[in-house]
């Protein structure tokens, strides 16, 4: 019953995937759906013209004709094996940009970072991600031989069916526990080694971090590389026992079942003879036989290996169809455009946990902003500023409470349209390996060809001084790994990313710690700009360096994810000791 169902739904995500190809490439795969057929029953026909032909020239009533039937179907025979390898290349190269970009589409579906929390649909994510370059050519290759083998192995059967039904009929069963072994086999060779099973995982993190620029430097100072290589090495022993005696199952499993099927060969053959003995069949039809029963042999094991190929493969197209039909919880159906007259946000008994965390980030969180205001977020690590900010730009739903702004719970607010308004430096802001030109104008995706309000935002973003001394045009390309692409230090990257920010025309800026790998010069031009820039603006600077907090009109004070202050940064040194105590702690390290 487990197999019926199973192969039940192999069937569905075969019959699927086939829908993938139609879609990636209609004339294509209308060409190839013509000529897998044709491949298919070119044996067959082969074999039966012999076999009429044998019969002529036993009997002395040979036609001529037949020979130029046969030159054709030989032609054909080998004729289709270019056209089908270059049009499965084709339909390849479709499918493989039709597959990542419905993969870019899907991310662009996923509106926060609760999954992302999630392990198992982060390995699912990475598998798929990693793998769309070139699974979807094992899909074509084995995809396409399995039908064509089907096709000749049926039409087999029917030529052996002239001799016998029965013999034809053993050999079809022989093929089935041969098959369910097979994908057994290839079932949990996918789990112990394809999937991200944890070992596989570990010993795929080991060669990254000796392979990767990230981890170059300590890598090299600490003298890490036998440790990885000793680590990577004995996870592998530990994988490869546990491959090496899933291999060997399916060697000894194919071997006894070749023999079974050697066994029913002899049978068949011998069955034959005898009625060649008996004049019951012409010596021409042994022949005959004997070419269908090898191409039938042949056929069957190219389609067991082949099937039990594309079932590993077909195994990945289920994670993919499970990625591209996953939900958000979250609910992003929210309509309401983000009002005109932004005039405060009012965070309302906000508590938040992380997905599988019981400790709440943020505890009970009430507090108001009015629109123009500077808040900064101040707080000892761990305290919640980071998260405080991600509810508000909705990368997650609070566990209790809401934000609402206006009055409006900005959850049943249009997604898209709220975001706009929106715009942040991260902690861990992205470099987009990009011409200069594209990765500050992404800020602001209407502005990407204004280089004007490019080199304003540069300007503003302090990133511009770097810009003309180092001679960069906004078309150098940032990244080392393109062709004439240069790197940047870690402060002008932020820089960069700040002037990103400043590309938008938005009414909420956000900054995590924008000036922490700043130098103090670059640190108080950033902020110069800033108070320049935010004018009008409601800004939420989470910063470290207590100096900053004189800029914000209200300071607002986090610890263990609880408010334990927000006023101005005067009355909070006179009535807050816990604040007077975090400001003249740092202050002191600078006397
Ligand atoms: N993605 C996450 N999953 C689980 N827990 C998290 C996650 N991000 C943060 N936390 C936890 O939530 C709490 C608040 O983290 P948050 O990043 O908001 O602190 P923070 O005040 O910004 O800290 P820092 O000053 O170090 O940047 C911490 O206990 C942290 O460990």
């Amino acid at each position: 019953m487990i197999f019926i169902s199973k192969l039940i739904n192999y069937v569905k995500i075969f019959w699927q995937s086939f829908k993938l190809f139609w879609q990636a490439a209609k004339v294509t795969s209308s060409i190839l759906l013509i000529l897998i057929p044709i491949q298919a029953l070119i044996p067959s026909i082969l074999i039966k013209i012999s076999q009429v032909m044998m019969d002529g020239l036993l009997h002395h009533n040979f036609s001529n004709e037949l020979i130029v039937f046969w030159g054709i179907a030989f032609f054909v025979s080998v004729a289709t094996i270019p056209i089908n390898t270059s049009l499965q290349g084709i339909l390849t190269d479709k499918l493989i940009a039709f597959v990542n970009i419905k993969l870019m589409k899907k991310s662009a579906d996923i509106k926060g970072l609760n999954l992302f929390e999630n392990a198992d649909f982060y390995d699912n994510l990475q598998l798929v991600s990693s793998e769309a370059s070139w699974r979807p050519v094992n899909l074509i290759v084995f995809g396409i031989s399995m039908v064509r083998e089907i096709i000749t192995i049926l039409s087999m059967m029917i030529l052996l069916s002239n001799y016998s039904i029965f013999i034809a009929f053993i050999l079809l069963l022989s093929i089935i526990p041969q098959s369910i072994i097979s994908y057994h086999i290839q079932q949990n060779s996918f789990e112990t080694m394809v999937t991200r099973s944890p070992d596989a995982r570990k010993i795929q993190y080991y060669s990254e971090t000796l392979l990767t620029q990230k981890d170059a430097k300590e890598v090299r100072l600490f003298g890490l590389f036998n440790f990885f290589i000793d680590s990577y090495h004995n996870v592998y022993q530990k994988m490869h026992s546990k491959m090496k005696k899933v291999r060997l199952t399916q060697m000894w499993n194919s071997l006894i079942f070749l023999l079974i099927s050697a066994f029913l060969s002899v049978f068949s053959l011998v069955w034959i003879i005898q009625k060649i003995r008996n004049n019951e069949i012409s010596a021409g039809s042994f022949l005959v036989f004997v070419s269908t029963l090898t191409a039938t042999t042949a056929s069957v094991y190219a389609l067991i290996e082949n099937s039990s190929l594309l079932y590993d493969t077909l195994l990945y197209m289920k994670k993919y169809f499970n990625f591209m039909n996953i939900k958000e919880q979250n609910d992003y159906s929210g309509t309401l455009a983000f009002p005109n007259d932004f005039k405060s946000i009012d965070y309302n008994h906000l508590s938040f946990s992380y997905p599988g965390q019981n400790e709440l980030a943020l505890n009970d969180v009430s507090f108001n902003v009015k629109s123009g205001e500077r808040i900064a977020i101040v707080g000892e690590n761990g305290s919640g500023k980071s998260t405080l900010v991600k509810l508000l730009m909705r990368f997650y739903d609070p566990v209790k409470g809401n934000i609402k702004i206006n009055n409006k719970d900005i959850n049943k607010m249009n997604i898209d349209d709220y975001r706009k308004n929106l715009s942040a430096v991260f902690q861990d802001y992205s470099k987009f390996y990009l011409p200069i030109k594209d990765s500050v104008g992404l800020g602001n995706i209407r502005k990407l060809n204004d280089k004007q309000s490019i080199i304003n935002a540069m300007q503003d973003g302090n990133f511009y001084e770097t810009f003309k001394n180092k001679n960069l045009s906004l078309n150098t390309m940032l990244g080392k790994q393109f062709d004439n692409g240069i790197d940047l230090s870690g402060g002008q990257w932020q820089k960069l990313a700040i002037s990103r920010a400043f590309m938008a025309d938005s009414k909420i800026i956000i900054l995590d710690e924008p000036t922490a790998s700043l130098d103090p010069r670059s640190e108080f031009n950033i902020y110069q700009s800033f108070i320049k820039m935010t004018e009008n603006k409601t800004v939420f600077f989470i910063t470290h360096r207590m100096s900053a907090v004189k800029l914000a009109d209200e300071v607002l004070v986090l610890k263990s994810g609880k408010i334990v202050g927000f006023d101005s940064h005067d009355k909070l040194m006179k009535n807050n000791k816990y604040y007077a105590d975090l400001y003249n702690l740092q202050a002191k390290s600078f006397e």
